[in-house]
């Protein structure tokens, strides 16, 4: 049996899809609900996982629907993005801010009252994550991204060290975009301090989408295993410490959050004075530009 009755998932885009495949396979909810921005979009993915829930004997039942049918589900992954050519050549995910704006309050309406967990994903996600808890007044809202910053930093650390990436202890906190925080001081390997070349990881965090979109048109599977990881903790399925866009000091951004049986605590490491100066300039970034699309 599923240790989970139902699992929704608003857009059938790129995202979308590898979030709900990795749903499927992993058999973490019975019921798979897909909404879209038009029902044939929903019909049509929901066709595509029944197939691969046939292939792979899976015991989660995918179908279509609208949002507003969303109510009874335990969590909600919006995953939506508005049609729009993005043209910034830095702050790229800032670029979708205005043209996601509308589509993520019009979603926070529908889920007014709903008393789930809510993932977000639509980037830029600090802000949307925001808007959305925002308009909804839904009091479990995270955005999913400074987790997938954190899984690409122990990754590139472990590779220019020649150490295993589970030897590595670090997070990368603040904006999911160009203010991410690489919390170097407290970054252990084999639970040792160690120099990070902050500069290079500074560089592959910044190139690494754009090679991954450019090679395969967009990213897509290291997002669906940050929303997998992250659902699992906020069900209360495991215990443990997700980097999360989420209320801090008065303001949102990313910050680790320790779940224990489903409920989080930040549990943010000590920073030295420049992380310190970065995070604070994250916060003040976030809060800026938070206030250039709260009202329509
Ligand atoms: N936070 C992260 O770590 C991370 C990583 C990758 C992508 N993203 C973001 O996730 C979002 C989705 O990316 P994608 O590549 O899947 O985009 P996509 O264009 O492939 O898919 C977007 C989907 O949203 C749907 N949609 C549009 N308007 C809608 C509405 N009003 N209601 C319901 N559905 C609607 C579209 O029909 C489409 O199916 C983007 O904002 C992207 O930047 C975030």
């Amino acid at each position: 049996m599923s240790p989970v009755e139902a699992v929704g998932v608003v857009g059938a885009g790129a995202v979308g899809q590898a979030v709900t495949a990795a749903l499927v396979t992993s058999g973490l909810p019975s019921r798979l609900l897909l909404a879209s921005r038009t029902e044939e979009q929903a019909a049509a993915l929901a066709a595509d996982l029944d197939d691969m829930r046939q292939t792979v004997a899976s015991p989660v039942r995918p179908s279509p629907c609208r949002v507003g049918d969303l109510v009874d589900c335990s969590a909600v992954v919006v995953a939506v993005r508005a049609s729009f050519t993005n043209t910034r050549g830095r702050d790229i995910r800032m670029g979708g801010a205005a043209a996601n704006a509308p589509v993520i309050r019009a979603l926070g309406e529908v889920l007014r009252g709903y008393a789930g967990t809510v993932l977000v994903v639509t980037n830029p996600v600090d802000l949307m994550t925001r808007l959305l808890a925002e308009t909804s007044g839904c009091a479990r809202v995270y955005g999913v991204g400074s987790n997938l910053d954190t899984a690409r930093y122990r990754l590139a650390l472990a590779r220019l060290l020649g150490v295993p990436p589970d030897a590595v202890r670090g997070h990368v906190i603040g904006e999911h975009g160009d203010a991410a925080v690489v919390c170097a001081s407290a970054t252990t390997v084999h639970g040792r301090p160690v120099e990070v070349p902050v500069q290079q990881i500074r560089g592959e965090l910044r190139t690494r989408p754009g090679r991954i979109s450019a090679g395969v048109g967009r990213t897509r599977s290291g997002p669906a295993g940050a929303v997998l990881s992250t659902l699992r903790k906020a069900l209360g399925l495991d215990d443990g410490v997700e980097e999360l866009s989420a209320p801090y000091g008065g303001g949102w951004l990313g910050v680790p959050l320790r779940f224990t049986a489903g409920r989080p605590v930040p549990c943010l490491p000590d920073l030295d004075p420049a992380e310190q100066d970065q995070f604070a300039a994250a916060d003040a970034k976030l809060r800026a530009a938070y206030q250039a699309i709260r009202h329509p």
